[in-house]
């Protein structure tokens, strides 16, 4: 029986915090020891150890004085804090290079994320597999998010067919937009969109690179 989901009331983390707090999250699940410091965690994400007790005081958790932060009850509240051990079903819409890559990820099982459908309009693509699931028309869209509680749409068409694929996924009852195009989406109150740019993400080490003296790393 899967874990119900329950609303967990307002928004209390500013953006970064929350960022850092996923960082933990993943460095905690490779952790072997029972305990783990704020050095150490600042340590090996390179961040100040003043920072990662200050995001941990966010939670409703405490470490041990000296001793540090009990890993998997930390991990514990971080799985509570994000959802992870409840399943989220998502549809991508566009079966291209991305889409297929997204649906193929089998590591979205540790995040408690489920693709569930692929869509796509090209009609030699339609009736053909990414890995077990059928690439499907966006006729079946409506259907698709009904049947599977999907609240997370996935968008990975280019930039140009992006706002009129957003528009249809809320159209459709989708209330969170995953979206891939490198466009600003225009959403109701209330949709929340999450912009993914892995080459977004390359500016910021190029602006590192360009200001850190890499002859001392
Ligand atoms: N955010 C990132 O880090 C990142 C990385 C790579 C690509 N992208 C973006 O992701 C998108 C997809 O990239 P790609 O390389 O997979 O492109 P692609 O051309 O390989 O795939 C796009 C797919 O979308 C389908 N499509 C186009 N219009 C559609 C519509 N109106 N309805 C349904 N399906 C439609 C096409 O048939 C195709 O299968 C692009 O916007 C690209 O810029 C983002």
């Amino acid at each position: 029986m899967p874990a119900e989901k329950k609303h967990k009331g307002p928004i209390m983390f500013p953006k970064a915090t929350l960022e850092r707090l996923k960082l933990y999250h993943t460095l905690l699940q490779e952790e072997k020891n029972e305990y783990i410091s704020s050095d150490e965690i600042a340590r090996k994400l390179s961040i100040k150890p003043e920072q990662v007790r200050k995001d941990i005081t966010y939670l409703d958790y405490s470490g041990k004085p000296k001793v540090g932060y009990h890993v998997s009850s930390l991990l514990d509240t971080l799985d509570e804090l994000f959802g992870t051990k409840v399943t989220d079903n998502i549809i991508i819409v566009g079966a291209g290079h991305l889409g297929k890559a997204l649906a193929n990820y089998d590591g979205f099982e540790n995040y408690g994320i489920s693709v569930v459908a692929i869509f796509d309009n090209n009609p030699e693509k339609l009736g053909t597999y990414v890995g077990e699931l059928v690439v499907l028309p966006l006729d079946d869209l409506g259907r698709v998010i009904r049947r599977f509680n999907v609240k997370i749409g996935t968008i990975c068409v280019p930039g140009e067919s992006a706002q009129k694929i957003a528009d249809l996924l809320i159209k459709k009852g989708i209330k969170a937009i995953w979206n891939f195009a490198p466009v600003i989406l225009e959403v109701p109150e209330g949709i929340l969109v999450e912009n993914e740019d892995i080459a977004r993400s390359a500016l910021t080490l190029k602006h590192l690179l360009d200001r850190t003296p890499t002859e001392k790393i």
